[in-house]
């Protein structure tokens, strides 16, 4: 079970008993979510058969490759290794630098996150060799989860991996949600947006996908390398326009998507493509599962529980306030629940960088909440990305209470000041609430749990 570690500071911050069971409800999440055991509850192997979203796939007659990347591709892999034992033949694995390796049979490879790297693109290459060399009795196994699109990369023509990484980092700094992101990749990479069955239209395809993506569309996560994709060449030209970076991306990027508008490109695979009639895509585990977790854990442990939404999206300081003032209420008045209650959001927010500091969107939202809840008694908002790892602070989220705003005002931090840098982690690190778990292994969304008693 992956433990949550809070790092306590010179205020009230964790040093009571509604601490210690935020973060154990936050731990039974993360355990609902463990990517193994969400493999082996949607595949099931008998003999010379693997059964998976309700088809059935022969194991002889051919060979099986496995192909895995992503923030939980580790713990994937593991359990696909253990299932398909005598019958893997060749694949790869790849998972962010600086995760854990797994002990595995196949290769494995570290590659950049969030910006693709040299190591992506070699990753990039080795799947297409595989692919190549694949033949139509062959079963193709694709492991999925959030990470991959940097992970994998296959730069479209004339874009290059430099012009890839640099588009990529704008987009991350503009504030963009991961749809308009990955609508842009899609157009620059050939891995994404259905590219993989193009690479080998005659093999059987099962896709296992871990998700991330707020909704849980599988065509996202990942930019969707073997499912059908819906955006356009004029998608990924708006989603430019509409973040102010038409002008700023790279120009071999701005020539391609013109070229693609103007009809010379061919658009991605939509649905209905013929090389799709060979592929199954199945989600094994979501934010879902992990609420479904924190609810039942919260309610064990007597609070009156609910799931405030599971499409948590804006601007990460914005979402904070809301937060911060939904908790005020149950605090102040005990609505929407009785007291003591617990409260759980779970979604993506994101953050604009105007600033030059450190920290995540988690970490923004938290201390934007503590702003709201200054001077309660037992409260507390915990907000955790499940990766383990929010954005450049190296941490996996905050914890604030009533004491987390007047410890900073008394150190003589500016609270405002830090968010303005977005230098959240600055922050935490000088009045304490840091949560820290490593790479989790797995990666289903952020969340943010509200305590109140
Ligand atoms: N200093 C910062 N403060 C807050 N958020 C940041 C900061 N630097 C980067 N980010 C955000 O972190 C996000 C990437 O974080 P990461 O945890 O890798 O995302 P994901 O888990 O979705 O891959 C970017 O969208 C960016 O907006
Ligand atoms: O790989 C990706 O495209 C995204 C979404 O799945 O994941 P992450 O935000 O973790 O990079």
């Amino acid at each position: 079970m992956r433990r949550i570690l809070l790092q306590d500071g010179p205020g009230r911050v964790g040093r009571d008993g509604l601490a210690d069971a935020a973060l154990s409800i936050l731990e039974a999440g993360l355990q609902a979510v463990e990517p193994g055991e969400a493999v082996r509850r949607t595949v099931r192997r008998e003999g010379e058969r693997l059964y998976a979203g309700g088809r059935e796939y022969p194991l002889e007659g051919g060979r099986v490759l496995l192909l895995a990347a992503g923030k939980a591709a580790g713990g994937m892999a593991a359990a696909l290794e253990e299932i398909l034992a005598g019958k893997l033949a060749g694949g790869l694995v790849t998972l962010p630098a600086g995760a854990a390796p797994p002990r595995l049979s196949l290769p494995v490879r570290m590659a950049g996150h969030p910006l693709p790297d040299e190591a992506s693109e070699r990753c990039g290459k080795e799947v297409v060799r595989l692919l190549r060399d694949a033949r139509s009795e062959d079963l193709v196994l694709v492991a999925l989860s959030g990470g991959a699109s940097a992970l994998w990369s296959l730069p479209a023509p004339g874009i290059g991996l430099a012009n890839l990484r640099e588009t990529t980092r704008l987009l991350l700094a503009s504030g963009a949600p991961i749809e308009e992101i990955n609508a842009v990749r899609k157009h620059l990479d050939l891995l994404k947006g259905g590219g993989m069955p193009l690479l080998a239209p005659s093999v059987r395809w099962l896709c296992l996908i871990l998700s991330d993506v707020v909704g849980d569309r599988l065509d996202l996560i990942a930019s969707g390398p073997t499912m059908p994709d819906p955006s356009r060449f004029s998608d990924a030209w708006r989603v430019l326009e509409r973040r102010g970076l038409l002008g700023r991306v790279p120009t071999a990027v701005r020539a391609r998507l013109a070229d693609g508008l103007a009809g010379k490109l061919p658009e991605t695979l939509k649905a209905g493509s013929p090389q799709f009639e060979r592929v199954q895509n199945v989600c094994v585990a979501s934010a879902q599962d992990a609420l479904d977790a924190i609810l039942r854990s919260a309610r064990a442990r007597g609070f009156a529980a609910a799931c405030l939404t599971s499409s948590l999206q804006g601007e990460a300081s914005q979402v904070g306030l809301v937060l911060g003032n939904i908790l005020r209420e149950e605090a102040v008045y005990g609505r929407p629940l009785p007291l003591p209650c617990a409260l759980v959001a779970a979604g993506e927010t994101t953050v604009r960088i105007v600033g030059e500091g450190k920290g995540g969107r988690n970490l923004e939202l938290g201390l934007s909440a503590a702003s709201r809840i200054t001077g309660l008694d037992r409260v507390l908002l915990a907000s955790l990305a499940s990766d383990g790892v929010d954005g450049t602070s190296g941490v996996a989220g905050a914890l604030v209470d009533g004491t987390t705003w007047s410890i900073a005002e008394s150190l003589g931090l500016d609270p405002d000041g830090c968010l303005a840098r977005n230098d959240s982690l600055a922050f935490f690190q000088a009045v304490g609430g840091l949560l820290q778990t490593g790479w989790t292994g797995t990666n289903v969304n952020d969340f943010s749990l509200l305590l109140a008693q």
